[in-house]
């Protein structure tokens, strides 16, 4: 069979990433042979494949999260479109794995036609390989003013005839008038693929909402497959519990008598964010994203994270007083852990002709290294050790290299080709890899060195977390609430016979366009 849904939503963040990755995983349950897919994802938060030429490429974690959901190894194909965004204007536009330009608004319309033609094949090679594949849509389907050009959403939908279903969030409200609202704006064509709605993040009485649902069911003719309901534990992989302010998951209680404190700078173009979620996972380690530097002051560790945009970032840091404060908490002796564009930061100077064109500016000065950017980027998956042996997986995505170090500077990691990465100095952690912290005894070990290098006496490790196991954890459980509350019939019934026929027309449809679509 060739079976096949796009799950749209009424807004980004609505749930689309984890309602695919369920859907994914009951499917993989039930022995079905599934695939994810999403056509163009817009994300700095990338996960590295292996291409079919043995080189590495990058694709959305979200679609490596949902290539586990299925027990498959991720594949360039699942998201052969990758935007990531380095400023508001412009984002590096990552073709099949490949970083192949950079592009502003403007320039978008041109590359268009060739990043459809490229997303269209993807998927119709997927389709042939696998018996269903489950595609996610990018934010909404009714962005009115994108939709001549789109290939996401209702394009994708329209060129594969596939049945759409679209989540929403009820938490944030509005959530009746937007499914409502997002069928009534798309043309005649595209509503009769719109089957029906998921509601998400519910809590409360399903008795109270019912006759919503049934109005919604009567003023559009379709119905709601199902209501999830507000799932605390989910929040791996989740990019929305990325926002600054947060808790990262639900820490359980410490192992020993304290708890250690970590705070993660939010930079403005953070990636690779998720890397902190593996700290997140353990007992008593309380992981916050903040902008504030009164919170790095309490820390007992900070971490300065990865990002699309090392110089400017790093600017922003000096703006906001952050950087002062993370030099007072070294000052201190207490640890300090850079990851990737973080790292970059500690140097003494970037020279930076590629991402920023800054050319050369200082660094926080708390390493006694340079970094500089090659046009040539970096994208490989990392296996190596630390501390005298513990094994390190980790993967690598950066333009920027360490050009100039102290030759008595010691690695924080030995690569498997015997070459150190990264450095160690005092209290002062920093490296380019990424994902390293899902290596449990290495996660393990770095823990306890920062709990000792900040006085928390009283923390102590958990001996047995595993970091893969909480991740199938969490992609069983998004196969659960599936399976408990939707409507897991009919939506097969969809799957397989792609949409139903006889929906009906919601007015007006999409306005007239006054002007030319500028996408
Ligand atoms: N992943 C990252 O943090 C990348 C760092 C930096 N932007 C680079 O390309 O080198």
């Amino acid at each position: 069979m060739s079976g096949g849904l796009l799950v749209a939503g009424t807004t980004s963040d609505a749930g689309k990433s984890v309602l695919t990755a369920g859907i994914c995983r009951w499917l993989h349950r039930q022995g079905v042979k599934v695939a994810p897919f999403k056509a163009q994802n817009m994300s700095n938060n990338s996960a590295v494949v292996v291409g079919p030429d043995g080189r590495g490429g990058e694709i959305g974690r979200a679609q490596a999260m949902q290539a586990a959901a299925c027990g498959l190894a991720p594949d360039l194909r699942f998201n052969p479109v990758l935007l990531k965004p380095g400023s508001d204007l412009a984002s590096q536009v990552v073709l099949l794995g490949e970083a192949v330009d950079t592009i502003t608004a403007g320039t978008f319309r041109h590359l268009r036609p060739r990043l459809a033609e490229t997303a269209y094949a993807a998927l119709a090679e997927l389709r042939e390989t696998y018996d269903v594949v489950i595609c996610e849509g990018a934010g909404s389907p009714a962005e009115i003013n994108l939709r001549a050009g789109d290939y996401v959403n209702m394009g994708l939908a329209r060129h594969a005839n596939l049945p759409t279903i679209v989540v929403g969030d009820i938490d944030r409200g509005g959530v009746f008038a937007s499914m409502f609202g997002t069928v009534a704006l798309l043309d005649p064509a595209d509503q009769v693929l719109i089957a029906g709605f998921v509601i998400n993040k519910f809590r409360g009485d399903l008795g109270l909402l019912q006759p919503g649902l049934d109005m919604l069911r009567h003023v559009t003719g379709r119905p709601t497959y199902g209501v999830l309901p507000w799932a605390l534990d989910l929040w791996l992989d989740a990019e929305d519990s990325l926002a600054y302010g947060r808790v990262l998951g639900r820490p359980a209680a410490p192992h020993g008598t304290e708890w250690l404190d970590v705070a993660v700078v939010r930079l403005p173009r953070i990636s690779n964010a998720t890397d902190v979620e593996a700290l997140a996972a353990e007992p008593g380690v309380r992981v916050r994203l903040t902008i504030e530097p009164a919170e790095l002051a309490a820390a007992d560790l900070v971490v300065l994270p990865g990002s699309k945009s090392t110089v400017a970032d790093l600017a922003w840091l000096r703006e906001t007083g952050l950087a002062d404060a993370v030099a007072a908490h070294v000052a201190a002796g207490k640890p300090l852990l850079g990851l990737c564009g973080g790292f970059q930061m500690l140097g003494r100077a970037i020279h930076d002709p590629v991402e920023s064109r800054q050319g050369s500016v200082p660094g926080l000065g708390l390493l006694p290294i340079e970094i500089t950017f090659d046009p040539r980027k970096t994208v490989r998956q990392s296996v190596g050790t630390a501390h005298g042996g513990l094994p390190v997986r980790g993967y690598e995505i950066h333009h920027g290299y360490v050009s100039r170090t102290d030759p008595t500077l010691a690695p924080l990691l030995t690569g498997d080709d015997g070459v150190g990465e990264g450095a160690v100095l005092g209290a002062v952690h920093g490296t380019h890899w990424h994902g390293a912290f899902e290596s449990d005894g290495f996660r393990r070990w770095f823990l306890t060195e920062t709990a000792r290098l900040a006085g928390r006496t009283g923390f102590q490790v958990a001996p047995a977390t595993s970091f893969a196991a909480a991740r199938e954890r969490s992609l069983d459980l998004l196969g659960d609430l599936v399976e408990e509350h939707l409507d897991t019939d009919a939506l097969w019934r969809l799957i397989e016979s792609g949409p139903p026929a006889g929906l009906p027309f919601i007015p007006p449809g999409p306005p007239p366009t006054t002007t030319p679509p500028q996408n």
